[in-house]
């Protein structure tokens, strides 16, 4: 008899792409199951124009809807990006049952035609625009290109490279326009998912902008008590991902890390040790906290709440209170 598992998504290029892979492990894994993709249209997708906090974040626009069919057994799992969950709450009822093998966890930075690195880089971006709706890399982006103007820019990664290309304005909740940008920071593994890796120009180091807490991670939520669920789900869950999430997750958990803070965590695992960086940074770019620490990689949570504290004490909670929604 086949076991059915549904499996929830958003319906963008990059969302379909990632359930498709989830999909293909679970087949693989286990021949008992038939595993159907569900696609949801959310707030969030259909809304391109407005900013994503009336919505309540990222959390609340693309899985709010999806969250609840899993709860009422109309679905058996949920596809998330792992860097679009919130870090600062639980969902209760719910368990992220598998953490597929990272992608690239690092961003990218794309340029409309005629524009280089070199040049963006001898200028200190002086006259240049770059779109990014992430508040962590505004911050990273004024630090590496200092004069650059960085503007609110938003849609699935596709739709945004047709609109660099095109050079289209981004119209603003408020009725204005900004832009057309002249280049784009997106995730590299967003970029390979949806094929656009040819356009990526240059792919910053972690040293240069470090990267969201969990991206590059394609998580897969279930229900706690679904039991039958959680044994198909460990099959493909990779371990090392695991880790890094649990490192990572901490931190945003410690600095109570809501959908736009202005922050980073990264985390590597090198056989029986791994390293945590993490971030806090002002809105402006201004000011960096940062730390590293390293620790048996069996601890991820203390690792993480370690790393965490250390951003504490060096002043992190006066920064995010700064950037913390109504
Ligand atoms: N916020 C949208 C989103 N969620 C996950 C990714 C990239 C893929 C990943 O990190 O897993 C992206 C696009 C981007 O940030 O450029």
């Amino acid at each position: 008899m086949k076991i059915p598992v549904r499996i929830g998504t958003r319906k963008s290029v990059m969302a379909l792409a990632q359930t498709e892979d989830i999909a293909k492990q679970l087949r693989a894994a286990a021949s008992e199951l038939d595993v159907e993709i569900v696609k949801f249209e959310t707030v969030g997708d259909s809304d391109q124009i407005s900013k994503l906090l009336p919505h309540g974040g990222k959390g609340g626009a693309f899985v709010a809807e999806i969250r609840a069919a899993v709860i009422a057994g109309q679905l058996q799992a949920a596809m998330h990006s792992l860097k679009d969950m919130p870090g600062n709450e639980d969902t209760p009822g719910l368990v992220i049952g598998a953490t597929l093998a990272r992608d690239p966890a690092t961003d990218a930075l794309v340029l409309r035609e005629g524009l280089t690195l070199d040049e963006l880089k001898k200028s200190r971006g002086k006259g240049y625009t770059i779109g990014t709706n992430a508040v962590r890399r505004a911050a990273y982006a004024k630090r590496l290109f200092p004069e650059v103007n960085v503007i609110h820019f938003r849609g699935a990664a596709d739709t945004r490279i047709r609109k660099l290309d095109a050079r289209e304005k981004q119209r603003l909740p408020d009725g204005g326009e900004v832009g057309p940008a002249d280049a784009l920071i997106m995730a590299r593994a967003g970029l390979e998912r949806v094929g656009f890796v040819d356009r990526i120009v240059h792919d910053f180091t972690p040293q240069e902008m470090l990267p969201s807490a969990g991206q590059g991670i394609v998580a897969v939520e279930c229900a706690v008590d679904d039991w039958q669920t959680r044994r198909y789900l460990a099959m493909i869950d990779d371990p090392k991902s695991r880790l890094c999430c649990d490192a990572e997750r901490e931190v945003l958990w410690v600095l109570n890390g809501h959908c736009n803070s202005p922050m980073a965590a990264h985390s590597t695992v090198n056989g029986a040790e791994m390293t945590l960086h993490a971030s806090v940074l002002d809105e402006e770019g201004g000011l960096f906290i940062e730390t590293t620490r390293s620790g048996p990689a069996n601890r991820p949570r203390e690792l993480g709440r370690a790393v965490g504290l250390d951003l504490l004490d060096k002043g992190a909670a006066a920064v995010i209170e700064k950037t913390r929604p109504e």
